[in-house]
């Protein structure tokens, strides 16, 4: 696996395909005989029956033919070899993969056009190349989670949670924080309209998806050079990062001291030696940044084409909360080397980030020089962390959504593109800038459909993470609002998070949570807490707005761009009908 994300080849996607069968043979005869042995269910110690339940659910892995469990793997690397060779050829003549060309270009250009052409161009050779392999993977995933006890993938992918009420508690923190939602799509949307001119925006509230300077529009941090409200120095540290000879290295190094300052493990020797923390030269590799734990207690990496961007030092930090968690429980069984459930291992990293983004911190290592601290540089952070944290989440919803009602059979593969942009249309309140149909695949065009990475685990981070943060830094003895907060050097704070991280997912996460934040469920509030003086700026702000909020419905593009189509599909028609006539 780590050799073919760094090194794209034929040679090495054989290797990585005949490896996974063989692995699956070794899982399959461990579930079997643990099956085999005697009624594990019935015994009493808990602990033993975790481990035995961990080893019979072994994933895809135990798909009987293994034919189809050969091309159910052979289907996923040619959709990730299709996303990771994207490139896109511009009007302008100069082409760009994703990282770092077409990131850089939607997170700074202003020019609707290029944004528009970048996204739709993106697509094409993305989602709409691998629309009939998702088909076929659907089926065959389906078929493998079948033979592993479960009546789809998404059952599969739920049982993680451990929870009757999964669902409905992610469904709920959503509604919660849907008004906060709304109150910031209102106030981008304002400042978006004079920027591109309100002709630009649909009647029906919803706002172009090309213009969030991201190119799923799931975070728009890239906006606040825009958005800004107060002209304060920018919590933007992208400049002195550039101005300080920042390097990938020096990234790393940043976090890792942030670790080891609450007490926690420092990266060892191994990872230093086998990273991979620059796009190579001369090799095809996936870029998307990843985290690999070996196994082995030695063996810990991490895959990162960094730049040298703020928004790239927090994902720095993101990937070393993984690597942070597989330290802590690498001396447990195998089968509890896992996070309490999948969004803790998410969350991990972004709750140091939210120490490491404030502005007092920032000043503390030397990225940001003159800190004011009055109200109009909080909001202006406040507004940056919310273009982050805010904006993302119904993205974080709406992605598994999609997936769970594909994996069910809710969503044929006539309908993918149709449910996708009614999920998008409703709950972020975004539209396509042009007309999109069938033939396309927008999904896909999202690096976790076809790498296959359940994405539930995020929404569940972005909500947690804030508990978690809450907590340390009560531990922390840090007082003040919430937002202000920095656990830099707390060795208390380090503690109660390092102890339920070495739990591993040897208990139930309820029992970690309640270990950290002395509750076993997950709770909007700290997010609400952190963001309240926020929120009631914004709904100030936006007192003048009659129209906050957007039609469930999707409206058509702007016009200029369907006629084009029908104009297109107009001239084919008569192109057609001369060619009967002659004939
Ligand atoms: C071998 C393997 O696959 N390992 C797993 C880890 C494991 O399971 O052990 C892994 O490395 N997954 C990759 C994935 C990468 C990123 C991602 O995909 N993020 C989401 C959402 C998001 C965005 C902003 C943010 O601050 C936090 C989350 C997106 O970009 O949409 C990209 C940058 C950040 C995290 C990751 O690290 O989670
Ligand atoms: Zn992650």
């Amino acid at each position: 696996m780590w050799n073919f994300n760094t090194n794209i080849t034929e040679h090495n996607r054989q290797i990585m395909v005949n490896k996974s069968v063989e692995v699956a043979q070794i899982e399959k005869e461990w579930a079997r005989r643990a099956n085999a042995r005697f009624d594990w269910e019935k015994l009493k110690d808990s602990y033993i029956v975790r481990q035995f339940k961990k080893i019979t659910h072994i994933g895809i892995a135990a798909m009987k033919d293994e034919s189809k469990l050969q091309r159910l793997n052979h289907v996923m690397s040619e959709m990730e070899e299709i996303y990771s060779g994207g490139k896109v050829c511009l009007s302008t003549g100069d082409c760009h993969a994703l990282e770092p060309g077409l990131t850089r270009l939607l997170a700074t250009s202003r020019d609707y056009d290029l944004l528009q052409e970048v996204w739709v161009k993106w697509r094409e050779v993305t989602g709409k190349k691998m629309k009939n392999l998702y088909s076929e993977f659907v089926e065959l995933i389906n078929e493998a989670h079948r033979d592993g006890g479960y009546s789809d993938t998404a059952a599969a992918w739920k049982s993680k949670y451990e929870s009757e009420t999964f669902e409905q508690d992610i469904e709920d923190l959503f509604i919660q924080l849907g008004p906060l939602y709304k109150q910031l799509h209102a106030f981008v949307r304002r400042k978006l309209m004079s920027v591109y001119g309100k002709d630009k925006f649909p009647t029906s509230g919803h706002i172009p998806a090309h213009l969030f300077g991201n190119m799923w529009s799931q975070q728009w941090n890239s906006l606040l050079d825009l958005l800004q409200p107060y002209d304060k120095e920018s919590v933007d540290v992208t400049p002195a990062m550039k101005e300080q000879n920042y390097t990938a290295l020096k990234m790393f190094q940043v976090s890792d001291e942030f670790f080891q300052s609450l007490g926690m493990l420092k990266m060892p020797k191994a990872f230093w030696e086998h990273s991979m923390i620059e796009k190579p030269k001369g090799r095809q590799v996936q870029c998307h940044a990843s985290a690999w734990n070996f196994y082995n207690k030695k063996d810990f990496r991490v895959k990162q084409c960094t730049d040298v961007t703020m928004s790239d030092l927090i994902t720095v930090h993101h990937e070393m909360g993984h690597i942070e968690y597989y330290l802590m429980y690498k001396d447990k069984p195998i089968v509890f080397q896992n996070g309490a459930n999948p969004g803790f291992h998410e969350a991990v990293g972004d709750v140091l980030a939210l120490s490491v983004s404030t502005p007092k911190h920032l000043q503390k290592i030397n990225l940001l020089k003159n800190v004011v601290d009055d109200k109009e540089s909080d909001i202006n952070f406040m507004l940056s962390m919310a273009l982050d944290k805010i904006a993302f989440l119904p993205f974080g919803y709406l992605m598994d959504q999609w997936r769970w009602s594909v994996f069910s059979g809710e969503t044929p593969p006539s309908q993918y593109n149709e449910k996708w942009w009614q999920l998008r249309c409703k709950y972020q309140g975004i539209s396509p800038p042009v007309m999109r149909s069938e033939d396309d695949f927008d999904p896909g065009a999202k690096y976790h459909i076809p790498a296959n990475t359940p994405y539930i685990r995020y929404f569940v981070s972005f909500i947690i993470q804030f508990q978690f943060h809450k907590a340390l830094c009560k531990a922390a003895n840090q007082t003040g609002p919430l937002h202000t907060c920095d656990i830099y050097r707390s060795k208390e704070a380090g503690k109660l998070l390092s102890d339920v991280l070495k739990l591993g997912s040897s208990k139930p996460w309820e029992y970690a949570m309640e270990k950290i934040v002395g509750s076993r469920k997950m709770d909007a509030a700290p997010v609400m807490e952190y963001f309240k003086p926020l929120i009631d700026w914004l709904v100030e702000q936006n007192s003048q707005d009659e129209s906050i909020g957007w039609e469930d419905e999707c409206p058509m593009p702007p016009t200029g761009h369907s006629t084009q189509l029908s104009a297109r599909f107009c001239l084919i028609g008569i192109l057609t009908f001369l060619t009967m006539v002659i004939f």
